[in-house]
């Protein structure tokens, strides 16, 4: 097996350097057969990972080590030439970003030498679920590994991915305590929203939506979990959709959501389907795998489907 590396050096406040200096004496030190591709700018994971695909190779994994960002731009690369399933260059993921919600979600280990293990010792590809979206305004299409969020979630990474926050933050290993603060704040900010949703031949209106998450398994932001429920093992797509009708009740939803237990608060509505359809009619933020889909309005279409992994699953 060849292994096409793909290194986002700056992922994790620049921590995936020191991961990718471990797994690269590792691979030396075993020598596996590999190429590595150091990225430079922001997207330029998605440029290497379309090339890659366009030149069919057989009995290679392409392997990301970066965060969630890195990771999605990749496989968004990929499928952008991958039109037949049988194309698919098998994918694997060693975290060295600062959430890294993808590898707790399929059970990948953070310790870059585990991980790096759980590649080499595969002997096939795990068909892995990942989400699929059409949104219908910007004629947009692509794939999802952990969620997509409109509103909360989505505003929370637009004021977290200003960069002195983030870094002072993150230095300080007070990630999951300044996603809870961004929450505060964006609470005070934004306006609750309309929402029409249509899932299994049900049409449903939401006046004042404020949480509108699906997602592909529990973890979003730093490690908090959406939807427990969710797995990725589960072909259905799980989306958590909450109201925001006074501050009383609004603090207890954002308690509910940093306690892992949203989906199951009477203020928030679950739905586990293999296909939903939702539209927003106002500007809102929304995200993606962790990465910013800007300020604007939504018809989107959430599917799911399936992915090579050839990584084997921590228990
Ligand atoms: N060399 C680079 N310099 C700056 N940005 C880069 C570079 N290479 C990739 N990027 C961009 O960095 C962004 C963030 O990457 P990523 O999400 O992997 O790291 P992270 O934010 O630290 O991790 P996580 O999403 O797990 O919290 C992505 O949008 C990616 O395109």
């Amino acid at each position: 097996m060849h292994y096409e590396i793909i290194v986002n050096e700056n992922a994790g406040n620049g921590n995936a350097k020191n991961v990718w200096s471990t797994v690269q004496s590792l691979l030396d030190q075993l020598q596996v057969s590999y190429s590595v591709h150091l990225t430079n700018h922001p997207q330029h994971e998605s440029y290497i990972a379309n090339k890659l695909a366009a030149r069919n190779l057989t009995n290679t994994v392409i392997v990301v080590v970066g965060g969630d960002g890195t990771l999605h731009n990749t496989l968004n690369g990929l499928q952008e030439r991958q039109v037949d399933n049988d194309q698919q260059i098998p994918l694997a993921y060693i975290p060295a970003g600062s959430s890294n919600n993808f590898a707790r979600g399929y059970g990948i280990s953070m310790k870059p030498a585990h991980a790096l293990q759980q590649i080499l010792s595969a002997d096939h590809a795990y068909q892995t679920n990942i989400g699929k979206y059409t949104e219908a305004i910007k004629n947009e299409h692509g794939y999802f590994l952990n969620n997509i969020g409109i509103g909360f979630d989505a505003a929370i990474i637009s004021r977290s991915n200003h960069p002195s926050a983030k870094k002072r933050l993150n230095r300080a290993h007070l990630g999951r305590f300044a996603y809870l603060r961004k929450a505060i704040g964006v609470i005070y900010d934004q306006q609750p929203f309309s929402l029409m949703v249509q899932a299994n031949g049900h049409r449903d209106a939401y006046g004042r939506a404020f949480i509108v998450v699906a997602t592909n398994h529990p973890f979003i932001g730093d490690g908090f979990q959406v939807i427990d429920t969710a797995r990725i093992t589960d072909p259905a797509i799980d989306m958590v959709v909450s109201e925001r009708k006074n501050w009383l009740q609004t603090l207890w939803v954002i308690r509910a959501f940093a306690r892992g237990k949203l989906s199951h608060s009477k203020w928030a509505r679950h739905y586990h389907v293999h296909k939903i359809h939702y539209t927003t009619t106002s500007l809102e933020f929304g995200q993606i795998d962790g990465e910013e889909m800007g300020n604007r309005f939504f018809d989107l279409t959430v599917s799911s489907t399936k992915y090579p992994f050839y990584q084997v699953p921590e228990q």
